[in-house]
Parts: structure tokens; C-alpha cells; sequence
């Protein structure tokens, strides 16, 4: 039997001594794309900061391991665990323009993730961003390259951060509410662009989101959360189809009519 590419085993995080996420237990094979939605406060964001090894000063993980290809994440240095980040666990933020730096242009700060991983060619890394851009419908790259954050709108920056995370073509892609920023209209267009290129590069995600419509179009598992704990998870049809929970019932009632074929 294949070993998943990551897992969460009875996985506790805390804030300050106060655990928020109790007893976590999660398994994502290499391709596969995860769900995990729930109410806000339901401590999405935090599982995800904590596979990212993000959790700042305040925040911890008191109990049980986080695995990724077999190498237990919180045995790792902070040195290792950030040579991971980018080439092999990317993330896509919420807000990406807020994870960007205001005061440097989209080109020299991709070009400054880029050289972090050994990228050295600044000719090579303009054009990998070119086609990146043009992948997520930015087709005036060389502009944005010379822009400030500031000087594109929100819907551009989003895609400028989900460009950046996907020209490391990462093993595993974390997106925390990557299309929650947008309007309607927009969050279609990028779900579908995030969608086709995960297909293209073969990326396993997980997406995070309090919108179980938006991963039941494209999730293999989904996992729902309520008060920091899991409640339900499995096979995405049969969640969507013949939720278990009470509370799975009530966030499906919430979307008009999905249906997972
Ligand atoms: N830095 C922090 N310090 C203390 N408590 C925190 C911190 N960040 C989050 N929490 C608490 O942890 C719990 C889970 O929060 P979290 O942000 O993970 O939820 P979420 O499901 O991602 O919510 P949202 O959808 O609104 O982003 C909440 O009770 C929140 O108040």
C-alpha cells in the first residue's frame, strides 16, 4: 500500500496553552484534492498554518504529528521546514495582496521567492511568470511584473499570489479561502483556473473554504469542521449526497442545489 503524501494524526492545536483544534485526523494521497469547510471560527485556517508550520508565536500543536512524504513536520528545523515551503508545500492565501510586500513591484518580490529556492536567472524567472500569468488569465504581465500591489485590484493580486504559489509546481498546494476576496463572478473564473491547473501539473490540494459548494465541484474528499473538530469526512458524492451529520445537512442547505454526480 502506497503511504499518503499527507496525514494529520490525532492532531491538537492550541493558542496560548488554549487548544482551538481537537483530535484532527486526515489522509490526502498524491493528486487527490480535500475539502475542509465549516463555519467561521471552526479553526480551518489554524489546521492549515499548522501544516505550514505558520502558526507565529501564539500557537502551537500540542498533540499528535503532521506528516508529509513520510517526514514528521514538527521534527523538522525551521530551516528545513522553510526550504519546503514553495517547491514542495505551497500555500494561496485569503487575501494575497495582504501577503504581499506594498512597498516592492509583483517582479521583484517573485523573483525574490524564486532565488530563496535556487533560482538564479532573472530572464528565466520573468518568463516562467509570463506564462503563469497568462495560465491565470493576467495577460499584461510585463506590466503587473513592474506594478506595486497597490496598483492592481484585488481580483489581479489574487491571481499574481496563486501564480507565485504555482510556478514552484508544489507537491501539495494548502488554499485557505483563495476565492473568498472576490466578487461572484471572479470566484468562478479562479476556481475554474486553479482547477485546470492543478490538472495540468498533477498538484494534490487542499482547499479550505466555509463554501461547500465551491469544493464539491471540485474535491475527491471533503472533511467538515464545527467548533475545531472534525464531524464528518469522506468521499466527496457521499458527503454531499448523504451527509451523516446534522450539521453537514444544514451547510449543504445553505448552497442552492449542489449535487456531487
Ligand atoms: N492568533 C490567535 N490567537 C488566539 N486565538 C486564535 C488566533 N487565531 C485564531 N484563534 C482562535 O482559534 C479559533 C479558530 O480560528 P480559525 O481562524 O482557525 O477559524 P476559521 O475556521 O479559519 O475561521 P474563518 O473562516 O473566519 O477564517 C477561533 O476561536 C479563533 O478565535
Amino acid at each position: 500500500m502506497t503511504k499518503p503524501l499527507f496525514e494529520m494524526r490525532q492532531v491538537e492545536v492550541s493558542y496560548n496553552g488554549e487548544p482551538v483544534v481537537f483530535d484532527m485526523n486526515l489522509k490526502l494521497d498524491k493528486g487527490e484534492v480535500l475539502g475542509i469547510v465549516g463555519e467561521s471560527g471552526s479553526g480551518k485556517s489554524t489546521l492549515a498554518k499548522a501544516a505550514m508550520g505558520l502558526l507565529g508565536s501564539e500557537g502551537s500543536v500540542t498533540k499528535g504529528s503532521i506528516i508529509f512524504k513520510g517526514n514528521t513536520l514538527l521534527d523538522m528545523s525551521k530551516e528545513s521546514l522553510r526550504r519546503l515551503r514553495g517547491p514542495h508545500m505551497g500555500m494561496i492565501f485569503q487575501n494575497c495582496e495582504s501577503a504581499l510586500c506594498p512597498l516592492r513591484t509583483i517582479g521583484d518580490q517573485l523573483f525574490e521567492a524564486l532565488q530563496e529556492h535556487g533560482q538564479r536567472n532573472r530572464k528565466d524567472a520573468r518568463e516562467q511568470a509570463l506564462v503563469m500569468f497568462k495560465k491565470m488569465n493576467l495577460h499584461d504581465g510585463n506590466r503587473i511584473l513592474k506594478s506595486y500591489p497597490f496598483e492592481l485590484s484585488g481580483g489581479m493580486n489574487q491571481r499574481v499570489g496563486i501564480a507565485m504559489a504555482m510556478m514552484f509546481k508544489p507537491e501539495l498546494l494548502i488554499a485557505d479561502e483563495p476565492t473568498s476576496a472576490l466578487d461572484v463572478i471572479s470566484q468562478a473564473k479562479v476556481v475554474e483556473e486553479i482547477t485546470s491547473l492543478r490538472e495540468e501539473y498533477g498538484i494534490s490540494m487542499v482547499i479550505i473554504t466555509h463554501n461547500i459548494g465551491l469544493v464539491s465541484k471540485i474535491a475527491d474528499k471533503i472533511a467538515v469542521m464545527h467548533q475545531g473538530r472534525l464531524v464528518e469526512y469522506g468521499d466527496a458524492g457521499a458527503v454531499i449526497n448523504n451527509p451523516k451529520e446534522d450539521y453537514t445537512q444544514k451547510l449543504i442547505q445553505s448552497v442552492p442545489r449542489i449535487r456531487k454526480g
